[in-house]
């Protein structure tokens, strides 16, 4: 099974605003852009990936996105991630592809644990069409999946684990917790560094005095 990969991305200057103070505040945006590149890195390098649609009217993020081989629209709709999401999924790759969409702050993500999702999600005959991996709170969402044929209806935002299992989506809260880790507050950050980040989230935090070492836990130095 093939999948479009559909991922939305806020403006640079307004993105992750609950992350603010995890870093100097002229290298926040350099570290939102490097989550953005890590968890599309490993997105690119998943085999069942067709296509990787990210969706964002940030010129940075498109020029990035680009030059990891994905496709990249403007937000039109430009009504939050929502709307930038059923755009994506269901205008532009439209319902005859399988999509799913992935939130961009999944800077631990390697291809393997993504490829181990969408094997489990996607072997369950009995499943819906839509299915979704909750974040590692178990609160949050960080994978929407719909079959073709299925709307993808997504429902993130506060809650949005719960919004998607009452809207009929089947959770698969997996064992993987690199997929799981998303990033919205320090403490993310720091169990992102716990993991391992990719290189590019490592090289700036250690170029930010911080160990982004794979396996490190050992709290930065602010
Ligand atoms: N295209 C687009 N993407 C969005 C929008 N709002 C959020 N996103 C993206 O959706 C994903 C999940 O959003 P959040 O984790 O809430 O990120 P955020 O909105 O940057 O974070 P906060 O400012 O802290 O709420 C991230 O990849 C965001 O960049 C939007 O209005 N348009
Ligand atoms: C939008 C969501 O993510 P966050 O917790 O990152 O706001 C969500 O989990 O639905």
């Amino acid at each position: 099974m093939t999948w479009t990969a559909v991922i939305p991305v806020k403006r640079l200057p307004v993105a992750k605003s609950r992350l603010r103070g995890a870093v100097a505040p002229d290298r926040h945006e350099e570290l939102v852009l490097a989550m953005v590149q890590d968890t599309l890195a490993a997105v690119r390098a998943c085999p069942a990936v067709r296509e990787t649609l990210v969706i964002t009217d940030d010129p940075a993020v498109s020029a990035a996105a680009g030059a990891l081989g994905a496709r990249t629209a403007p937000d039109a709709p430009d009504g939050g991630l929502n709307a930038a999401m059923r755009y994506g999924a269901d205008e532009l790759a439209g319902p005859a592809a399988n999509r799913f969409t992935l939130t961009a702050d999944l800077p631990a993500l390697r291809d393997a644990d993504l490829s181990a999702a969408l094997e489990a999600g996607s072997a369950s005959g009995a499943a819906p069409g839509r299915w979704f991996v909750p974040d590692a709170a178990g609160t949050g969402t960080v994978l929407l999946a719909a079959a073709a044929g299925a709307r993808l209806d997504p429902r993130f935002g506060p809650g949005s684990a719960a919004a998607h299992a009452r809207s009929g989506a089947r959770a698969w809260p997996g064992d993987w917790p690199r997929l799981r880790q998303d990033v919205d507050t320090a403490a993310d950050l720091r169990a992102v560094l716990a993991l391992g980040p990719g290189p590019r989230t490592a090289a700036l935090l250690r170029d930010l005095g911080r160990t982004g070492g794979r396996g490190s836990a050992r709290r930065p130095a602010a």
